[in-house]
């Protein structure tokens, strides 16, 4: 077994260089991952219950930043699990299950994130040859994201839009070899690296992905949902999103993640505050501990109770989950958007809420919470990223706006499932006739807001059916800035405006009405606003913010700047604006202190004798 001194003696990840910082993710993975299989040998893990083990592993101070085989077991085994057949999972599973294989998911690409009915990567069926042929025709076509797929992974889940007989079918997964598995060098017809320092997770090993007319067996695209048989004829989903299953079970996954990461956070800034003395609460007393402020108080208090009930909550979700997928294997698709929408509701709120509270913790111990020996940045590092990553929060609440609101307009003609059943009393007048200071009474009143949200937003539909005009003088322009201004900061201090003035409903919906129109009404002039403040590129020195807009371009420049790129060479141009790719390649390579080896050195002294299980 490797010793952790064996590798850098201990010296804080902080002090390491970019190229040091994936060695020791690697090493500490190996080691890490090894002990899940000696539990798996020992028959204390199974592979339909490896999430806690796993989950315990990457939220652990062995792999503080994240790891590269983390999308192995996060997305690359839910996957096959979750849309390959019974004959692709014999083939798969048990190597994916012993780490003989290394798998990613490959879903982003440089162009799209959110709409993933957009991809742009194309897998085509060739029934001559029996194969399908992948390919990346832009650079937005680039997969873009991937953990684990810079310089680890050798096999990944690839979401492409599948062609047979001439005719789209729509995005559907494939699993694909892309390095070889003695030399880990990428196979020809594939462009493959890391994408470049992030704000955290920097021990994923983010890659991009390019396919060059790249060939791979009918058999390895995952048919558990759809087919296409061997003369390419189709054979459709009983549901179009069951293809989305293993971003359901991400997000329902993600849920448990951020009680951990809340719950660390809030330990850090508790203890820290139970030590720290800070002024005295009286002349002539000793200074007293931070944690007697009732402002100290009320920054960290909510965030043990907000601990606690995610954790009841994720456990909800989980039986949730598993009760759907149930049905899902008997035929019953009954409560498929339901569970689509909750793991998209409490996702977004979770990772939200953690993010906020763990500033928060950061906050409250001062300047001693900006040390990242505090570990505090750190963790904000980690669960921002997951306001972002299974889907950006905005859309996955909008989602769950529209299950909300689809609900509502069937109230009076559809069963209501169980977590919305409230929506059937909370519509009745009565229901909250008076308020109560009880538990049950404010979440009676905040039943009582959904609903009346909901009609609003059912409402607002048809209201911005109505008028949409804008007229862009500047005078007019300033002037409902100033107007988004006001209206932003009233509806955002909605609950004093109702305290201190008579501001009545009606008013507060016409609010709401007119800041959303204010919204309308400035988007035209969006981009010449910030253009105005006349920032150059230079100042900003941002690849999505410079002025000619080239941002995947810029992106796929900068990416091209990691030393981890350099091995081994890119076969291929990646669309650089000026055309001097290969010149400015071999540049690049040349700075590489490691530009001699074709492949990582770590894979030969790390990752290969541990898929050998030779660790
Ligand atoms: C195991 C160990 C765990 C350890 C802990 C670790 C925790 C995790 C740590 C790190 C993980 C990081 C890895 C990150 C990976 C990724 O980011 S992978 C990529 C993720 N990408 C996304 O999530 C994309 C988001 N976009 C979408 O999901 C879709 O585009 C969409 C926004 C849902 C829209 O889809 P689409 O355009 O097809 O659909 P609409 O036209 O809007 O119609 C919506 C209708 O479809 C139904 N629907 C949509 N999605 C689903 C679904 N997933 N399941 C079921 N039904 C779905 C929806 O209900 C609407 O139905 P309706 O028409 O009846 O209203
Ligand atoms: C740390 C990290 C790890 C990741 N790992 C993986 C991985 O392993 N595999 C993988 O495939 N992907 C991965 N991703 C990619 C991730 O899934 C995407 O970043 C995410 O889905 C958001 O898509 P996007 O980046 O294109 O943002 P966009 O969708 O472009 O979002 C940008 C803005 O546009 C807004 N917007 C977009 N669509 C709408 C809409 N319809 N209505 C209103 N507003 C909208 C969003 O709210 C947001 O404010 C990872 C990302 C991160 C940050």
């Amino acid at each position: 077994m490797l010793s952790k001194r064996e590798v850098f003696d201990g010296v804080p990840e902080e002090y390491l260089s970019h190229k040091e910082r994936y060695e020791n993710a690697i090493r500490n993975s190996v080691v890490a991952f090894s002990l899940v299989r000696k539990m798996q040998e020992e028959g204390k893990t199974s592979i339909n219950n490896y999430r806690d083990v796993v989950g315990g592993l990457l939220g652990s101070s062995v792999l503080r930043d994240g790891s590269p085989l983390g999308l192995h077991y996060i997305m690359f085994m839910p996957a096959i699990l979750n849309q390959a057949n019974e004959e692709q999972q014999e083939k798969w599973l048990p190597r994916a299950w012993n780490c003989s294989i290394i798998g990613s998911y490959a879903q982003t690409e440089l162009g799209h994130g959110t709409f993933i009915r957009g991809l742009e990567t194309t897998a085509t069926y060739d029934a001559a040859t029996k194969q399908f042929v992948l390919h990346s025709p832009t650079l937005t076509a680039y997969k873009w994201w991937p953990g684990g797929l810079g310089q680890t992974a050798n096999y990944c889940i690839v979401v492409a839009q599948l062609y047979t007989k001439g005719q789209c079918h729509g995005i559907h997964s494939f699993i694909i070899q892309v390095r070889d598995e003695e030399t880990h060098m990428p196979l020809p017809g594939i462009k493959i690296g890391e994408i470049g320092a992030k704000l955290g997770l920097n021990a994923v090993n983010n890659g991009f992905l390019g396919f060059d007319n790249y060939r791979i067996p009918r058999t390895n695209m995952l048919m558990k949902h759809a087919q296409v048989l061997e003369d390419g004829t189709y054979v459709k989903s009983r549901h179009s999103k069951l293809n989305y299953g293993a971003m359901v079970f991400v997000r329902v996954v993600i849920v448990f993640d951020m009680v951990n990461y809340l719950s660390k956070a809030v330990t850090i800034a508790t203890r820290f505050s139970a030590v720290r003395r800070q002024c005295q609460l009286k002349a002539g007393e000793t200074e007293c501990q931070i944690l007697d402020y009732v402002t100290q108080q009320h920054k960290l208090f909510v965030s043990i109770a907000a601990a606690h009930a995610f954790r009841i909550t994720a456990n909800k979700l989980w039986l949730t989950f598993n009760e759907v997928n149930e049905q899902l294997v008997e035929g019953n698709l009954q409560r498929l958007p339901e569970l689509h929408a909750l793991a998209c509701c409490l996702k977004a709120v979770t990772t939200a809420d953690t993010a906020a509270c763990v500033e928060r913790c950061r906050l409250a111990c001062g300047g001693h919470g900006y040390m990242m020996s505090s570990s505090l940045p750190l963790t904000y590092g980690l669960v921002t990223a997951a306001c972002t990553y299974e889907g950006e929060n905005t859309v996955l609440l909008l989602q769950t706006a529209r299950f909300l609101v689809k609900t509502y307009q069937q109230l009076d003609s559809k069963a209501l499932t169980p977590t919305v059943a409230y929506l059937k009393t909370a519509a009745a007048e009565r229901f909250c006739v008076g308020w109560s200071n009880t538990t049950e009474g404010i979440i009676r009143g905040f039943q009582v807001v959904a609903m009346r949200v909901i009609i609003m937003s059912t409402f607002n539909e048809e209201v911005q059916e109505m008028s949409r005009t804008v007229s862009p003088q500047l005078k007019e322009v300033l002037h409902q800035l100033v107007d988004l201004y006001c209206t932003y900061w009233a509806l955002e201090k909605l609950s004093d405006l109702l305290l201190y003035t008579p501001i009545s409903q009606k008013e507060v919906e016409s609010l709401r009405l007119r800041y959303e129109e204010t919204l309308t009404n400035l988007r035209p002039n969006a981009v010449g606003l910030v253009d105005a403040f006349d920032l150059r590129d230079e100042m900003l020195q941002s690849t999505l913010g410079s002025y000619d807009g080239r941002v995947y371009e810029r992106l796929m420049e900068e990416a091209m700047k990691s030393p981890l790129n350099a091995e081994p060479m890119l076969q291929s141009t990646l669309g650089s604006y000026d055309g001097r790719v290969y010149e400015r390649l071999m540049e690049e390579a040349m700075k590489s202190p490691l530009n001699a080896e074709p492949v990582n050195y770590t894979f030969h002294k790390y990752l290969k004798p541990f898929m050998q299980g030779k660790l």
